[in-house]
């Protein structure tokens, strides 16, 4: 659903930094969308941005195929600033030369910049920016002026005031650039004279207003995992439209230990919302029965939920509109054309083509950070806020291969140790998510004199801001130590943990 507000438009060309220049606009209180840089001149005509930002790619603009957007969005009056590879487009499109530069250069860099121009007002000559580049600009197009330079690289950030085209080689995007959150918002508000009206009760109370318009006197039901994302969502859109809500929490068999009761409980207490609990569990694991393909385990994940949400809309009648918590990383992962496909989350990617309701994601253009920030404003207690994330398919893309029932009992065990000692340490709330995974590998082991022959497990704690990306934890030893040592001794059927040291990028923070 869109909500009528200024908007900057980013056209993705696969740039690392794309989300991360999202991130900078939103700071800055101006809404931002990601397109995909393909996205048709009438396209952007239709959503009358106030400004747009073309964002860094790994490709070079003079190869075959280069990504290229329509050269005309340079001529709709819209302000555009170029980043990178970007910025190389720009160039290329309007008449300039791009090459492999000579001498390349990669993170910290002095730089030397005009700061007589709207892009640069406010800004010290020299400075330091961050580089990530092969190739350079060697030739501005017509009419437009160096702005900036580099020792290496002479052509470091271009401009045509007058037209408001800018380009800069350099990532104002990233916290190492010095001075690239003012250089961001130069350009928002010197440039494209953004007001800044991007914040969170102006969100609330737009979106309570459009969903009392769209639902009119129809029903909605609402997915609910009481994690984050659906809880806000739930009282959110509860906050609209109380009497024709329905919640519905689905008992998945995939769930933690007792995270049924406890869900249900704390809404109980918290809330007068209308919640069903649905228990589907031996829908869910006849139908993984065999099954070992992670992408298809997640979309007949993603199919049994729509049609439990159908069968039990048909039981209430007159339900038009299905609520769901979905984000912006989940919308962006499950591949949008350009990006590429990681996983399907089992609420995009992975539902069916015919779902037989309309959806309403109020969070849908929202990130992890901001949809917290949401809940607080509603006052959303923090037992359910600064939950860990769990994902919808749960134990599912914990357990490698088939799921089972014996291979859920001891998956459920580990992790609720894992989580017990999370807060035992006070660890809980300082990391992104802990849990375990049971990859099926069985190894040799002597416990109590005896040979075993079990079960690993493998911990997994990441640190991350949006889930887009995210780093292993550096957890201290005595909490490793604690969680081994009781995973081990409690849990029967497991003689062996092991800690992931793996980044995303390359891995991902689920297995799969
Ligand atoms: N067990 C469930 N019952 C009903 N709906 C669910 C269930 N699990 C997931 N969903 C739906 O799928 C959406 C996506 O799940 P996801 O895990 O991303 O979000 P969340 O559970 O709300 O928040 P969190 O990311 O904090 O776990 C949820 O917002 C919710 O609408
Ligand atoms: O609701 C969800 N449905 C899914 O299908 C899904 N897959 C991953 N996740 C969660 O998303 C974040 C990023 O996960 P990955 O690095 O594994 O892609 C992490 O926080 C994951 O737990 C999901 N959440
Ligand atoms: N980070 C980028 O956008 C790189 C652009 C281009 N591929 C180069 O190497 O110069
Ligand atoms: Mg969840």
């Amino acid at each position: 659903m869109g909500i009528k507000r200024e908007v900057v438009l980013i056209l993705d060309f696969g740039g690392q930094y794309t989300q991360l220049i999202a991130r900078r606009i939103r700071e800055a209180n101006v809404f931002c969308e990601i397109v995909p840089y393909n996205i048709s001149p009438e396209e952007i005509r239709k959503k009358e941005p106030k400004g747009i930002v073309l964002s860094g790619g790994p490709a070079s603009v003079y190869v075959q195929n280069a990504p290229k957007c329509d050269k005309e969005i340079f001529e709709l009056g819209y302000p555009v600033l170029g980043i990178c590879y970007g910025a190389q487009l720009m160039t290329e499109l309007l008449g300039g030369k791009v090459a492999p530069a000579p001498v390349k250069e990669y993170g910290k860099t002095e730089i030397v910049l005009n700061n007589t121009i709207p892009l640069f007002k406010g800004i010290e000559r020299d400075t330091i920016v961050w580089m990530s580049h092969t190739d350079q600009i060697e030739l501005p197009p017509p009419d437009f002026k160096v702005v900036a330079s580099t020792d290496n690289c002479p052509i470091a950030a271009i401009a045509n005031v007058e037209k408001k085209l800018y380009a800069v080689q350099f990532h104002p995007e990233v916290s190492h650039t010095h001075r690239g959150t003012e250089i961001i918002r130069n350009f928002l508000f010197e440039v494209c004279d953004c007001a800044a009206d991007w914040t969170m009760d102006s969100l609330i109370e737009q979106t309570v207003k459009e969903i009392k318009a769209k639902v009119g006197k129809h029903k909605a039901v609402c997915a609910l995992s009481g994690g984050v994302d659906s809880s806000v969502a739930a009282v959110l859109v509860d906050r609209a439209i109380h009497d024709q809500l329905v919640c519905i929490f689905v008992d998945t068999g995939l769930l933690r230990k007792n995270e049924g009761d406890m869900v249900i409980e704390t809404f109980r207490k918290n809330y007068d919302m209308n919640i069903i609990r649905v228990d589907a569990r031996d829908r869910f694991l006849s139908r993984l029965k065999g099954v070992t393909d992670p992408e298809e385990k997640r979309k007949i994940i993603g199919n049994v939920f729509i049609e439990v949400f159908k069968e039990e809309a048909l039981k209430i009648g007159d339900v038009k509109f299905l609520v769901q918590g979905t984000l912006y990383p989940d919308v962006i992962e499950s591949g949008n054309g350009v990006s590429s496909t990681i996983k399907s989350h089992h609420n995009v990617g992975g539902l069916p083509e015919d779902i037989g309701f309309e959806l309403i994601e109020p969070l849908r253009m929202l990130f992890k950070d901001e949809v917290r920030q949401v809940g607080k404003e509603l006052g959303i207690p923090e037992e359910i806020l600064y939950r860990q994330p769990f994902p919808g398919p749960g134990l599912a893309v914990r357990i490698l291969g088939e799921v089972t029932e014996e291979k859920l009992e001891i998956l459920r065990q580990a992790d609720s140790i894992v989580l017990r000692e999370m807060k035992k340490f006070g660890w809980y709330n300082k990391v992104w998510q802990s849990f375990a995974i049971l990859p099926g590998i069985k190894s040799v082991g002597v416990m109590g004199d005896e040979r075993t022959y079990a079960y690993a497990i493998v911990l997994r704690v990441v640190d991350s801001y949006d889930g887009m990306t995210a780093d292993w934890t550096k957890l201290p030893y005595e909490i490793l130590e604690s969680i081994s040592t009781s995973i081990t001794n409690e849990v029967p059927g497991v003689n062996r943990v092991l800690y992931d040291i793996t980044s995303k990028p390359p891995a991902t923070i689920e297995w799969e």
